[in-house]
Order: C-alpha cells, then structure tokens, then sequence
C-alpha cells in the first residue's frame, strides 16, 4: 500500500452512541469563552502543519469521506438529486482513482430537503452512502413544535438515516437552557435509530459563549453531532467558532466518555479550507475524530475542487471546471 492509500483508508471505530445526560446548568454556566485568545489561536491553525504532496492527496481523499454532499435549493429537482447521488457514489473520477491505487470511494452522505429524501434514497441503493434530511423547519426554525416532530417521523419513514435539525435560537438568546434541552431531547427520541445532528445556526447566537452553552446542552440533550450552521446564515462555518464547538466536545467527552461528532457546514469551498477544518479536528480532538463516523462536512461545492486538485496531483496539471461537474 502506497502512503497515500494507508493514511486515507485509516480505519474508523465505530464509536459507542451518545445516549446524553440530565440537564446540568451548574456545568453550563461555568463555561467561559476568551474570544481574542480563541482568534488568535485559530489564527494560527492553517499555519500549523504543511501537507504537501502525496500526505496532500491522502488528506484530501479523506475529506471526501466525510462530506455530507448537500443540495438545500428552491429549485431542486429529482434530476439535480440523481445527479448529485452519482456523484456521491463516485466523487473522483476513476481514472483519478486508478493512479492513486483506489477502488472504490465515496462521500459520507448526501443530505436534502424531507421532500426528496425518497428520489436520493433510491438513486444510493446498493451502497451504504446514508440519506440525511434536514429538518424542524430548516433553516430558521419557526414553525410549531408539533410539526417539527412530525417532520423529522416522515423523514425516518422515508429512510432518512441522519436528520439535521435547526435549534430554536430564541432558547438561546433569552438563556432558556431548559427549553432548548427538552426540545433536542424530543428530537433526539423522535429520531429512534437514525442519527441526530443538532444545527446551532451559530452566527445568529450572538455571542462565542452561547455557541459554547447551547453546544453542551446539546450534547446533554443525546445528539450524535454537533453542526455549526445552516448554509443560509450570512456567515457559516469559520474556524473560532469551530474551536470553541470542538473544545466543549472535548470536555463532553473527557466528562462523560462519549464522542459526538462534529459538522461544520456552510461557505466550505475549497481543497485548503477543507485542510485547515481536518487540521483543527486533529489538534483540538485527534485522530480518533478523523473519519466519518464523527467528522462531516456540510458542503455543496467542496467536492469539484478537492477534485480538480486531485487531478492536477495525478497528472501535474489543472483539469478545467467543465471537467469535474459536481452534479
Ligand atoms: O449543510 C450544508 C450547507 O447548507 C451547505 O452550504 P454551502 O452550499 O455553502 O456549501
């Protein structure tokens, strides 16, 4: 096995499910966040580590593993789903593949809105690529709570295996840590088996400390993954606010010892951003965090330039766009 092949096939342990905890607002509101020393230090994270070369493409192909390949439009269609279901079956192209010595690779999921998740379940027959949806009145939130419940049971019935919900940022901004525990812990029990990704829509909770609280009750609440934001917000996923997200998945694990994963999602575009997140996840959680099973990406335009980066590190030249269509 060649160097790149080993480092991007490392193999992941299934980590024990986090079945969440009692409420504890002693815990929450111990939590303190510095924001200038949390910039400075996310500042310095892409400059931490130079991946280069044959480490570059085995980090890359990893990344790959873990993107939910997302398409969140109004204009959605069947056709643009089954579209972007073959790519998620085959993201690089194979002749890629073949001078890289891999068979066969493919992303972490594909997420859409509920009302495609049977076009998207069907088009990934026969692999094991789950179906995520995201939900509870995605992106803002601001339907009743019934309904919320209700969207996430026909989600499950139409074979989504992962549901993205949008927490209710009024809980957070008027410090309703009770509320926002009872409902991801609805949520979470509405979900059954298939997993839970909680959104914090993060930019709109108005403070780095509120990003720290509301991911712990989360957390309490039983979700499997925490994830930054929705895409739609006017700024997405950045790295301070991934910092702060994965050290409290640090003290939840050092508390409790369950892992949850974390996703952060929205304005990832290219092959060195997706670096720059892989960086964090390996020094703020290590490499037990570095697979899919605990680390996503929310993207829908991630993949073409992973791609095309991949090319020119096989053939020593920049493929043009029209090469690697995404969907
Ligand atoms: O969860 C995924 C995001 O909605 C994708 O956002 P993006 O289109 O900026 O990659």
């Amino acid at each position: 096995m060649t160097t790149t092949q080993q480092h991007a096939q490392q193999a992941s342990v299934v980590p024990a499910r986090n079945p969440g905890m009692p409420l504890d607002l002693d815990w929450i509101h111990r939590v303190h966040v510095n924001r200038s020393a949390v910039e400075r230090r996310a500042a310095t994270l892409p400059t931490r580590r130079t991946v280069k070369k044959e480490w570059q493409a085995a980090w890359l192909l990893r990344a790959i593993t873990c993107i939910d390949l997302t398409t969140l439009m109004g204009d959605d269609t069947p056709g643009n789903v089954r579209r972007l279901c073959a790519k998620a079956r085959q993201p690089v192209r194979q002749e890629i593949l073949d001078a890289l010595g891999f068979n066969e690779l493919h992303v972490g999921a594909v997420c859409v809105y509920h009302n495609l998740v049977p076009v998207a379940v069907e088009a990934l027959q026969g692999t094991d690529i789950p179906v995520a949806a995201v939900s509870t009145g995605f992106p803002a939130g601001q339907t009743p709570f019934e309904l919320k419940l209700r969207e996430i049971e026909a989600s499950v019935q139409a074979g989504a295996k992962e549901i993205d919900i949008v927490i209710s940022r009024p809980h957070v901004l008027t410090g309703n840590w009770q509320a926002l525990y009872d409902e991801v812990k609805a949520y979470r029990e509405t979900c059954g088996e298939a997993h839970l990704k909680t959104i914090l829509a993060t930019h709109e909770l108005a403070t780095l400390r509120n990003v720290a609280m509301a991911s712990l009750v989360c957390m309490m609440a039983g979700a499997d993954f925490i994830k930054t934001s929705t895409g739609k917000e006017p700024v997405n996923a950045t790295l301070p606010v991934g910092l702060v997200m994965t050290r409290m998945i640090r003290e939840y694990f050092d508390r409790t010892g369950y892992r949850v994963g974390f996703k952060p999602a929205g304005g990832i575009r290219t092959a060195k951003q997706s670096l720059d997140w892989l960086i964090l996840i390996k020094e703020e959680l290590g490499n037990d965090w570095l697979n899919n099973t605990l680390f996503r990406f929310g993207a829908s335009g991630l993949l073409a330039d992973i791609e095309r980066q991949l090319s020119h590190f096989v053939t020593g030249r920049y493929a043009a766009e029209y090469h690697n269509p995404l969907a």
